[in-house]
């Protein structure tokens, strides 16, 4: 008989298999297999009334003005010859209708592709090339992003309905279609299956080259759930979120696209984030919950004063913290100035369609520091990078995941699917982590990005999160410099406070004395900003770039 493994009800982990099992309870998903993610989220009964409300414009869209739009648009996506495993893509800022657009394509079992309106007209061209859309929505000003060598049909994201078809290759307005009441071209829709590709997302590209990540409806409405569950669990009041990270990245496409929409929530949408704004925007929709990425929490920290003295802020009581590490300081500095807020965390990839683990609770988040317990029904493993062996509690290694999240592999590369994912399911995060005896886990750093100095690995998140505690400095990234003698050593970009005559050896000194000497960081640089990515993570690559260019013009 087999033995039934030996879970520690404390850690979640498992001696017999080394694997950490989630301690939340456990989320059914749907038995019927023919269900897609449009359909679960709009069966979902909530007592919810405006689902979306345009924070410049104050423009509202019901709950049941949402589904007669996405409703609408689908019945005329299928008119046009729409139909399940055709590629759509997505290129505008956040929008009231960006959601309506991503339920429509998808309730067709046609696939949603999103891309960053910042990104050029090339990379845009590489995106479309990959993924082979048939057809796209965006914004008039986005237009000319889709010049690319492969034209594409257009339908005109635009609030007004008699908006011009001024454009060859506009075919219809996104305003036309929602006024569409016949629903005729739902008739022939095709069966869906749980299975069936729902996203195309791509993954950020801090590390290296952006993959399409290929998400299942399954692996959606099993993240639904995950959100359920986390902001639902104990009482189903009415909850309003306001979203300032973007909707075309998995962190945004989940929370408000998706997941917030199947408990009723109400969600403020800003276009993109601006300080001014999305302060205004809390204090008039008394919004309780502010998603954001650290980078912005470490504004609010720096301007807390003049920002308590000029907008009521007393309806916020969480924030929500993923994408890029939070460190612990920020954290204390964060709950000093706004101690009516409690911040939560999040840790997910595209990969993982989103949260893989999560603090839910102001006691969880106390555990400063970490990412999190594992969500519901995952599973991780912490794999030593040189051995491949898996390791115990408190062991530092590579985070696997595995669980109805996971997604199904990256489009058209099955090298880099198999380097990715293995055939039992787990996914390679690429996260250098430990979890603790208690079940949480801590990020120490990205796997690609540790610095290797005379073979010893040095973490640069680390470095980063000390030099944030410097009185004088703003902000900082770290990064190797490459060096003949010892391979790698750490140089630190420093933004220094307002009036501050901090210098490059006041800097290495100030880290110097409280790191091992491998860990010291050598070399300094002023800048004015952090080039950071819209989910917050700092762009190494663009720095390791700016020291190569200014080592190289100094010789
Ligand atoms: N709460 C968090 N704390 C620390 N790091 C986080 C957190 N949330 C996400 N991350 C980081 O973000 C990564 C996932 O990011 P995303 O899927 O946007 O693309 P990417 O990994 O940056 O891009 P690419 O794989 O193309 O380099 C995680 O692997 C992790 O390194």
């Amino acid at each position: 008989m087999a033995s039934t493994p030996t879970v520690d009800a404390r850690s979640g982990f498992c001696s017999s298999n080394s694997v950490f099992y989630s301690k939340r309870r456990p989320i059914p998903l749907p038995p019927n297999d023919s269900l897609d993610i449009t359909t679960f989220i709009s069966s979902q009964a909530h007592r919810g009334n405006v689902a979306f409300i345009d924070g410049s414009t104050g423009q509202q869209l019901t709950y049941v003005q949402l589904w007669d739009a996405v409703r609408s648009v689908a019945s005329s996506l299928s008119d046009m010859g729409i139909r399940k495993g055709h590629v759509v893509l997505l290129l505008s800022p956040n929008s009231i209708f960006f959601p309506v657009v991503c339920l429509a394509v998808m309730s067709l079992g046609a696939i949603i592709t999103t891309t960053n309106p910042l990104n050029t007209t090339r990379e845009i061209a590489k995106q479309i090339a990959d993924s082979k859309p048939v057809l796209a929505f965006t914004t008039r000003q986005l237009i000319p992003k889709l010049a690319g060598p492969i034209p594409l049909p257009i339908v005109l994201i635009n609030d007004e309905i008699d908006a011009p078809i001024d454009n060859k290759s506009i075919v219809n307005t996104l305003g036309r279609m929602m006024a569409n009441k016949k629903h005729d071209g739902l008739k022939s829709r095709e069966a869906i299956i749980q299975d069936d590709t729902a996203t195309l997302l791509y993954s950020s590209g801090t590390t290296g080259a952006s993959k399409g990540v290929v998400s299942s409806h399954r692996n959606l409405i099993a993240m639904v759930q995950t959100v359920i569950g986390r902001f639902y669990s104990d009482d189903n009041h009415h909850q309003t979120f306001l979203c300032t990270v973007p909707m075309f990245h998995i962190y945004g496409l989940v929370a408000f696209a998706t997941g917030l929409l199947a408990s009723g929530s109400t969600i403020v949408v800003l276009s993109k984030f601006e300080m001014h704004d999305m302060l205004l925007s809390i204090q008039r929709n008394r919004v309780s919950y502010l998603p954001l990425v650290p980078p912005i929490l470490v504004a609010l920290i720096n301007a807390a004063d003049q920002v308590k003295a000029k907008y009521d802020l007393s309806s916020l009581r969480w924030v929500l913290s993923g994408g890029a590490p939070l460190s612990k300081e920020v954290i204390e500095g964060f709950l000093e100035k706004y101690p009516m807020v409690s911040i939560l965390q999040g840790y997910g990839l595209t990969e993982s369609t989103g949260i893989g683990a999560s603090t839910d609770s102001l006691e969880e988040s106390r555990k400063y520091g970490t990412a999190g317990l594992l969500s519901a029904s995952m599973e991780a493993m912490i794999v030593d990078p040189d051995s491949g062996h898996p390791l115990a509690t408190n062991k530092t290694g590579e985070l696997w995941l595995k669980g109805p999240t996971i997604m199904k592999g990256y489009f058209s590369n099955a090298e880099a699917t198999a380097s990715t994912l293995d055939s039992k399911g787990w996914l390679r995060t690429g996260d250098l982590c430990y979890i603790d005896e208690d079940g949480f886990i801590f990020i120490v750093d990205r796997l690609k990005e540790l610095i290797k100095y005379k073979g010893y690995q040095v973490p640069p998140a680390e470095l980063e999160a000390l030099l944030l505690t410097h009185p004088e400095i703003a902000d900082a990234a770290v990064i190797p410099f490459p060096d003949e003698k010892v391979g790698q050593y750490p140089m630190a970009y420093v933004v220094r406070n307002a009036g501050s005559s901090l210098t490059e050896s006041g800097v290495m000194e100030f880290v110097g004395k409280q790191v091992a000497p491998y860990k010291r960081i050598r070399r300094v640089a002023f800048i004015d900003s952090v080039p950071k990515n819209p989910s917050g993570k700092i762009l190494r690559k663009d720095l390791i770039q700016l020291a190569a260019s200014s080592s190289s013009s100094k010789l």
